[in-house]
């Protein structure tokens, strides 16, 4: 069997396309929807993430500005700048990138952004109305992912996904939405036992590790649905994932590439969720 690509890439584009409609028609109502990233320090990783934000951004038509602090800043500082955004009317969506320095205490970071901006969707009053199955902003990475399952009509309702991973961003969450969707779920991650043997009684099987090629065919069901969270830079400067790509094509009836998978529709999912909080649909 040779898996089918779900192709995180090209859908994106397709989404970007309708975005950049439904923003025409919100700025003749004069509504402009405006995202301000938030970036702290000079790393050259999340530089390159936030500059993909912006550029996403312009292509919908949403208007965007990264404001950049020294990673010498301090916790009272970045607070204060996220306060002035936060009663800011012509700042729709505020997105502080993350990792933070180290002296930096990231929960109280994402607890300081207004809920009605907080358009990744890591404000615990927003994981709490996910978790209850209530409309809020869902996290980019696990609304992606769902989003391309549903793309190639992929049943969830009633089928095992296992997630490797249980980090807050992408892990846990992902984990969730699966579960709203009426999946069945098991997590597993460092301290898991057995993990092979859990891993082939995947229907979907969802890795968010950040290690690159763990999870080969021996790890997967024949007909499993493969999505690979894992973007590791390699010396050479190369992309990978988390998931050997040629050997599990070989099992998995669906597959992520990376580049080109999950990461594209993280983005778009951010676009969409700023729109959302443009309209005034999160309260
Ligand atoms: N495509 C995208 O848009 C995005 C991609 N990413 C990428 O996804 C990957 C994961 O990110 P993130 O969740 O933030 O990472 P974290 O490092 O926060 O979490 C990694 C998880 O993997 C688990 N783990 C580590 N080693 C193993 C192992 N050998 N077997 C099983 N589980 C293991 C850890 O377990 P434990 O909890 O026990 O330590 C942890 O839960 C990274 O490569 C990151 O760059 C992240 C965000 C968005
Ligand atoms: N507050 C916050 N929100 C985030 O959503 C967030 C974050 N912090 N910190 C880091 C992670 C990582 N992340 C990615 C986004 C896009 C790509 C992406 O577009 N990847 C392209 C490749 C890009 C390239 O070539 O560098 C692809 O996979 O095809 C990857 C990873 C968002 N994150």
């Amino acid at each position: 069997m040779v898996a089918e690509v779900i192709n995180g890439k090209e859908l994106s584009m397709q989404l970007k396309l309708d975005m950049k409609k439904e923003v025409e028609y919100l700025k003749q109502q004069n509504i402009l929807p405006h995202l301000t990233v938030v970036l702290v320090g000079n790393n050259p990783a999340s530089r390159s993430y936030v500059n993909g934000k912006k550029r996403a951004s312009e292509e919908v038509g949403i208007s965007s500005e990264i404001v950049e602090l020294p990673d010498t800043v301090t916790e009272k500082e970045l607070l204060q700048t996220i306060e002035q955004l936060n009663s800011d009317n012509g700042v729709h969506g505020i997105l502080v990138q993350l990792p933070l320095p180290d002296h930096i205490n990231v929960e109280h970071i994402i607890e300081s952004i207004d809920p009605k901006k907080d358009v990744d969707g890591f404000h615990p009053y927003n994981i709490g109305k996910m978790m209850t199955g209530q409309d809020t902003f869902l996290p980019c990475t696990p609304y992606g992912i769902i989003t391309m399952l549903k793309s190639k009509n992929i049943t969830i309702e009633g089928k095992h996904a296992v997630v490797i991973g249980r980090s807050n961003i992408v892990g846990k969450p992902v984990g969730q939405l699966l579960l709203n969707e009426n999946a069945t779920v098991t997590y597993c991650h460092s301290k898991t036992n057995n993990l092979k043997e859990i891993t082939n009684t995947a229907d979907i099987l969802i890795v968010a590790v950040g290690r690159p090629n763990v999870i080969d065919k021996a790890y997967i069901k024949e007909g499993a649905v493969v999505i690979d969270v894992g973007i590791n830079r390699l010396e050479d400067g190369s992309l990978t994932g988390d998931v050997d790509f040629e050997s599990a094509s070989e099992q998995a009836n669906y597959i992520t590439p990376v580049p080109r998978g999950v990461g594209p529709m993280t983005i778009t999912m951010l676009l969409h969720n700023t729109i959302k909080a443009a309209k005034g649909l999160v309260k």
